[in-house]
């Protein structure tokens, strides 16, 4: 699949072994500003405004949807140079104000602006997400941004391709989040460099294309240059519909069938797990590798056969706060975020809807609900699910990366322990000192509801 997407892309090739591609749709976020400033100081106009896409969401607080009352000015500057630039460059912008904003990973599938086929871009490293709709997207720095806005086109090198297996069913209360982080676990956070990532078997076709949103959202935490899901009739019924669906349908569906990968494809590398095998899992180092089965303990550094591991392993349990043998759900939480480009799409809320439904946050502990964009908001609130959340104590707020990174501002306190929805649990990723534990989101709302990480499956069972 990856070598027909590219093939069809491919303009030309350079000597030094990189080929030019022609980008298909470029999605731009208002952390983006410094790419059109260099295109303006060269006095070049965007090549291709109709491919063009953005929406604020890196620097936007979720309490207001109000520009103006950004306090912030720094932040507030941001915003308003991509509403200027969408202004000026002629393309759309899925403003603060038109109900279409959100993260710019929510956005681009839920209006159906990402699909099968297509190469698409996004000066940000999640842009992986897309390719849960069959398509090659992966992100690309300031430079490169500002060369596709002058262009639409992109130097790359060619990467490797690397299959992912998962066979199996996932049992209860298993989603696509503990798939991702299981296959981190199993790989390693650099075991996809260079790769693109084809995920295939039957517990990653049996997923929601929400769940495979999740799952290629995380791509980039394996070090993965892509993520891609193959498309089908989940694919399909998924798109059907939305706002830039392709007017051909037929014809789309058509061709769309056309890109999976041909049986006996021979990839540079093939990983299979065992999805019957997969629990739900919870981050406790500083890398997205160190997940374990809730049902896990701490490691010990004093068992480990490798010194530099070792080593890793006190340095995370000192900026942690947390010590060897420790069962994971001995673990108490500070605080709970719902929300980001990996779980903050409708199913994710109606996941921890279900867990929040009738039971109240624990004492001492603030949680986030954080939707994805606008219209999940608007679609939640139409189910109920804001109140379900209010009702049991938490925070339902506006679409927005929030806390996931919090560059606009709303981060956890040094020392605060958060149980999150994200894909980085980075030292200070969620603020100075704050300790990131990271997992899907019924096991998010579980955290919050109990005060410690839980098992989710024994909350729903009533235990
Ligand atoms: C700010 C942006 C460039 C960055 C990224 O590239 O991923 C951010 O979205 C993140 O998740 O760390
Ligand atoms: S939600 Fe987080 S991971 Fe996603 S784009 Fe925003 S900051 Fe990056």
């Amino acid at each position: 699949m990856f070598e027909k997407i590219w093939a069809r892309h491919r303009v030309l090739e350079r000597e030094d072994g990189q080929t030019l591609l022609y980008v298909d749709r470029h999605l731009v976020h208002d952390g983006s500003a410094p790419a059109f400033e260099m295109l303006r100081k060269r006095g070049i106009a965007p090549r291709a405004p109709d491919r063009i896409f953005a929406t604020p969401d890196h620097y936007v607080p979720t309490d207001t949807r109000d520009v103006d009352a950004i306090a912030n000015t720094e932040h507030r500057g941001m915003v308003e140079a991509l509403e200027r630039n969408a202004a000026e460059s002629g393309f759309r912008l899925f403003g603060l104000k038109d109900g279409g904003q959100g993260i710019v990973h929510v956005v681009g599938p839920e209006t159906g602006l990402s699909q099968p086929g297509m190469l698409i871009v996004c000066g940000d490293s999640h842009t992986s997400t897309h390719g849960a709709l069959g398509a090659l997207a992966f992100g690309i720095g300031s430079t490169e941004v500002a060369h596709v806005l002058g262009t639409q086109t992109l130097w790359q090198r060619k990467p490797r391709t690397m299959r992912i297996t998962v066979n199996g069913t996932l049992g209860f209360g298993v989603t696509a989040k503990d798939v991702i982080l299981a296959i981190i676990a199993e790989i390693g956070a650099a075991g996809a460099t260079g790769h693109v990532i084809e995920y295939a078997g039957s517990a990653i076709t049996g997923l929601s294309m929400e769940g495979r949103l999740t799952l290629c959202n995380m791509s980039i935490e394996a070090g993965g240059r892509a993520g891609m899901v193959a498309p089908d009739e989940t694919t399909f019924a998924y798109l059907k519909g939305r706002e830039y669906a392709p007017a051909d349908w037929d014809l789309a569906v058509a061709r769309w069938r056309e890109l999976p990968s041909d049986p006996g494809a021979v990839f540079d590398r093939e990983v299979v797990l065992d999805g019957n095998a997969i629990a739900p899992m919870v981050t406790w180092g500083n890398s997205p590798e160190d997940a374990l089965p809730i049902t896990a303990s701490l490691p010990d550094p004093e068992r480990e056969a490798d010194a530099e591991r070792a080593a890793t392993i006190r340095a995370n349990f000192a900026y942690m706060g947390l010590a060897p043998g420790m069962p994971l759900t001995d673990i108490k939480v500070d605080r709970v975020f719902i929300g980001s480009c990996t779980n903050g799409r409708i199913e994710d809320l109606r996941a921890a809807a279900e867990v929040a439904r009738g039971r109240r946050v624990a004492p001492g502990v603030t949680a986030w609900v954080v939707p994805g964009s606008a219209p999940v908001k608007r679609q939640a609130e139409a189910e109920g699910l804001d109140r379900v959340f209010t009702e049991a104590g938490f925070a339902w707020r506006e679409a927005g990366c929030s806390m996931c990174l919090g560059t606009n501002g709303e981060i956890a306190a040094p020392g605060e322990r958060v149980a999150s929805t994200s894909n980085r649990n980075f030292r200070g990723r969620q603020g100075p000192g704050a300790r990131t534990h990271l997992l899907g989101p019924a096991m998010a709302a579980a955290a919050a509801v109990t005060g410690h990480l839980a098992d989710v499956r024994q909350i729903m069972a009533g235990g």
